[in-house]
């Protein structure tokens, strides 16, 4: 039987590859967005077709900034997901969230500045709700799976994303705390709203590696984060498969699935054809004639 679910997997620092994969093979996707940050891990669990793309490429060269999000969102929909799980490095802004702990992201506030955070624009301008910025169903997949193996979850966060790549000062990490933030991350954004925009429901899980620096005495450096993230690598794996597992047979149709449909302003005789061109996976279910 052939699972209605694709499920896209962006992995994050320290998750460079999923185990447990068959038929997995390594293929590139061409976007018109530019380059993704590596090839795409593609294979099956059960029936379940699975696109694992480690988001700053294997052996991490790709910095936060330079990650090109709008190619690793379009290929992962040139590759056929239906939807993202997406899982992050993440460091907390809370006392009770502690390194170990798998947060489960449910808002966002994006400080980010300086990346292409949308594939439309002038020629084909669309305005697309982040209200509710992640998929529930899959965010609540992802605590069940989390917690059957093991894993101690916070749901209901939310994640600041910063530009980078410094990490904060200890004056910024208080004013995160003060603005409601629970962890903190340098590259959910603009992933997350581009995954929307491309109709794909989105969920992210945060796995906790520092207290980042707003407790007295603490600051964080690359080798918390690595130490913390290789203590809890595997068990990551096993949700990540768990997950996968236990998606129902059937798909019933998400909201997200049509967010396009009351977003886009622009007169169809002030569309660009260049800018239509390069959307036809992102909003392709639009834009091919009917
Ligand atoms: C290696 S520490 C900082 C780095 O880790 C996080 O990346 P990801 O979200 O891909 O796991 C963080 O956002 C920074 O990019
Ligand atoms: N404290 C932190 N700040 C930003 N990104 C992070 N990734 C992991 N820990 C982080």
């Amino acid at each position: 039987m052939v699972s209605p679910w694709t499920i896209g997997i962006i992995g994050g620092s320290g998750l460079y590859a999923i185990e447990g994969l068959e038929e997995a093979q390594w293929i590139p996707v061409d976007s018109p967005w530019g380059k993704p940050s590596d090839e795409i891990l593609c294979g099956r669990i059960g029936d379940v077709n699975v696109r694992f793309l480690p988001r700053h490429g294997r052996g991490h060269p790709i910095s936060p900034g330079d990650l090109n999000a709008r190619a690793n969102i379009d290929a992962l929909k040139r590759a056929g997901c239906t939807d993202i799980l997406a899982i992050s490095a993440v460091g907390s802004l809370r006392e009770q969230i502690e390194p170990g702990r798998f947060a489960v992201v449910e808002q966002f506030i994006d400080r980010t500045t300086s990346r292409d955070n949308s594939f439309f624009g002038t020629g084909f301008v669309t305005h697309v709700s982040m209200a509710d910025p992640v998929c529930p169903r899959l965010s609540e997949m992802a605590a069940t799976a989390i917690a059957g193996a093991k894993g101690k979850v916070a749901t209901g966060a939310t994640y600041l994303a910063m530009e980078g790549p410094q990490f904060s000062t200890r004056a910024e990490s208080r004013m995160y705390r003060e603005w409601g933030a629970d962890v903190i991350g340098m590259t959910a954004m603009p992933e997350a709203k581009l995954a929307r925009e491309a109709e794909l429901p989105y969920a992210l899980i945060g796995m906790v590696t520092d207290y980042d620096c707003w407790k007295d005495g603490e600051a964080v450096d690359v080798g918390k984060v690595v130490a913390q993230m290789q203590k809890n690598s595997q068990l990551a794996r096993e949700a990540v498969v768990r997950f996968i597992n236990a998606l129902p047979a059937e798909r019933e149709s998400s909201p997200i699935d049509f967010a396009l449909e009351d977003a886009i302003i622009t007169a169809p005789d002030h569309h660009d054809p260049a800018l239509l061109a390069k959307l036809d996976a992102v909003a392709g279910r639009l834009l091919a004639p009917r």
